[in-house]
């Protein structure tokens, strides 16, 4: 027996063919009722914002991008998603900490002991417990079409700029995290045309009661 999410995270490598998706999702959900906060990491607040530039644009080592993204978490959490939890809003956030795992954990190689000592961290939600997503929907896809599909649609921040490698390594990532948490996640095989991704999600969501 499933139960309504109300904070749900967007992941995948880019290129992945989230943004495409979004728009559909949040209609489902306010269709259903749900008052839908979008937001996104890094980001999400006017602190996190100006990290999230830093991160995406300036020169660093993995270490420094995971203490940076934790501290805009840090402010998003505080500021925006627990507030709109509490009043009982849903929270669709395009990535949050699998993000981290997969691209500083296993993109980069921060010891992932590291990471999830300052998740704990970061993360205490209401009455000690660990804020994670309800759900996380994840866009699995090849690197290689992902880049296909970059190369044809936008010019490359830090990340995008990584080789193929890299985001072989990214996607493993996140498939250690699916492994690690089956019920949080829903993986979605991003490879097919945006009517057959579509109809995944909404498989997804129907048999989760959205
Ligand atoms: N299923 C698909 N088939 C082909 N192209 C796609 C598909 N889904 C998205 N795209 C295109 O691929 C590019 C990247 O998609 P986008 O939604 O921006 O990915 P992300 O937000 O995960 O980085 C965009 O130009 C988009 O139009
Ligand atoms: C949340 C998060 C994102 N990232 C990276 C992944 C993406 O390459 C980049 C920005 O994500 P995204 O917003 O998906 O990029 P775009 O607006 O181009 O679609 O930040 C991390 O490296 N660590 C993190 O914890």
């Amino acid at each position: 027996m499933s139960f309504y999410p109300r904070f749900i995270s967007i992941e995948g490598i880019d290129g992945a063919g989230k943004s495409t998706h979004i728009a559909a999702l949040t209609e489902r959900l306010a269709a259903g009722g749900a008052k839908v906060l979008n937001t996104r990491e890094p980001g999400g607040t006017e602190l996190a914002e100006r990290l999230r530039e830093l991160v995406l644009h300036s020169g660093m080592d993995g270490l420094t991008e995971a203490l940076l993204v934790f501290a805009g978490r840090r402010d998003h959490l505080q500021r925006v998603i627990e507030p709109a939890l509490a009043a009982g809003q849903t929270v669709l956030c395009d990535r949050f900490t699998d993000a981290t795992f997969a691209y500083q954990g296993a993109g980069r190689g921060m010891d992932l002991q590291v990471l999830a000592t300052l998740e704990q961290w970061v993360q205490q939600g209401p009455r000690g417990l660990l804020r994670q997503p309800d759900l996380t929907i994840w866009f699995d896809l090849p690197p290689a079409t992902a880049a296909q599909r970059r190369a044809a649609a936008r010019e490359a921040d830090r990340f995008e700029q990584q080789d193929l490698d890299f985001f072989e390594r990214v996607r493993a990532g996140y498939a250690a995290r699916a492994a690690a948490a089956p019920a949080r996640f829903a993986r979605i095989d991003a490879s097919g045309t945006v009517d057959e991704v579509a109809a995944q999600l909404r498989a997804v969501m129907e048999a989760r009661g959205c």
